[in-house]
């Protein structure tokens, strides 16, 4: 798969200033505590297309703030800016990595194929996966549930026929998989002592709570050892936050009702929206009316994003290009 940034988050100034100013009077107001998602189906995995992937879908119609699901990790590492060659970093997003397997080996290896590729594992059979498309990708889901793919077995081959399982990888070579895997999926979480993690772009965790599943607490214990030499934040791989693709911001902002990302996302408890109870918990948000059937999105806020952008608004802004020149 392309080159891939970290996710990062976004705000809009209007949610950024409506949470400092609750923060700020101690308690937020009534109308600022969003309800938890509801526990019924809310999205679906499904291909995009043979060279993006998967990608997330919304299984209802949901309104502009409410929000969508929310799940705990999957696994989590050291975070690095710069993804730079560093052994204690690579060393624990490897080992989480080999924890995940061992709970988690047919959601890892159906979620992210390339990866599995990449240590030998060869693509499941479309039985296997759709099993798992369908039910264990949800296992990690808080609030919200899982919907049936819509994958047909020749969507799935098409995807799948891209990766060939390495003959005989080795630890080296897993570990660079490891790495370019997180540099591509992880969510950054920061770490220190604020527990109130605040919208998209604040996001924060209290390292010394390890809840979750065995793969976090072991990680994560490789990443307590390993404070104060290296970054105290960690990177989060979520099963199906993960997989949500990017989209740009329209360049007009009179557009962002109906054009550009329609997802954000929050890490972690905080003032406005308790009811997401772990530290590294994701909760996802509309940030517009999206309709059942939609793809999600978020802006992965990247300058240098590691891949061509087809989004929808790329695409948009390709055909005025082309209807200029015509
Ligand atoms: C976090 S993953 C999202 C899930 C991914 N589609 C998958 O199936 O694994 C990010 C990767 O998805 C693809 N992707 C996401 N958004 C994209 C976009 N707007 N245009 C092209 N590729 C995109 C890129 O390959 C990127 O490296």
């Amino acid at each position: 798969m392309a080159d891939t940034p970290e996710i990062t988050p976004e705000i809009t100034p209007a949610e950024s200033s409506e949470g400092f100013d609750a923060l700020k009077q101690g308690k937020p107001p009534a109308e600022a505590l969003s309800p938890a998602p509801l526990d019924e189906p809310a999205v679906r995995v499904g291909l995009v297309n043979p060279a993006i992937g998967y990608g997330l879908f919304a299984a209802r119609d949901f309104s502009k703030g409410e929000f969508i699901f929310t799940e705990a990790p999957l696994m989590s590492g050291l975070f690095n800016e710069t993804y730079a060659e560093d052994g204690t970093l690579i060393h624990s997003q490897h080992q989480s990595y080999r924890a995940a397997l061992a709970d988690s080996r047919f959601e890892l290896n159906t979620a992210f194929p390339l990866l599995a590729a990449r240590n030998g594992f060869p693509p499941l059979p479309f039985d296997t996966a759709q099993q798992v498309l369908n039910t264990t990708l949800g296992k990690n889901l808080v609030h919200g549930r899982l919907d049936t793919t819509t994958v047909s077995p020749g969507e799935y081959e098409s995807y799948v026929t891209r990766f060939t399982a390495a003959v005989n990888p080795s630890d080296e070579d897993s570990r660079r998989a490891a790495r370019e895997f997180f540099r591509h999926y992880a969510f950054q979480v920061q770490g220190g002592s604020n527990n109130n993690a605040k919208s998209s772009s604040n996001s924060s965790v209290e390292l010394a709570a390890i809840p979750g599943p065995s793969s976090v607490a072991a990680a994560a214990a490789v990443g307590l050892s390993a404070l104060g030499q290296h970054s105290t934040n960690e990177a989060c791989i979520y099963l199906l936050g993960s997989l949500i693709n990017h989209c740009c911001r329209p360049s007009s902002s009179s557009n962002i009702a109906t054009e550009g990302p329609n997802c954000g996302w929050r890490i972690g408890p905080s003032g406005l929206v308790k009811f997401i109870q772990g530290p590294r918990h994701i909760g996802v948000e509309a940030r517009r009316d999206i309709a059942a059937g939609e793809q999600l999105t978020w802006d992965y806020n990247k300058r240098d994003k590691g891949f061509i952008c087809v989004c929808e608004t790329c695409r948009r802004s390709w055909v005025g290009h082309y209807c200029k020149v015509l």
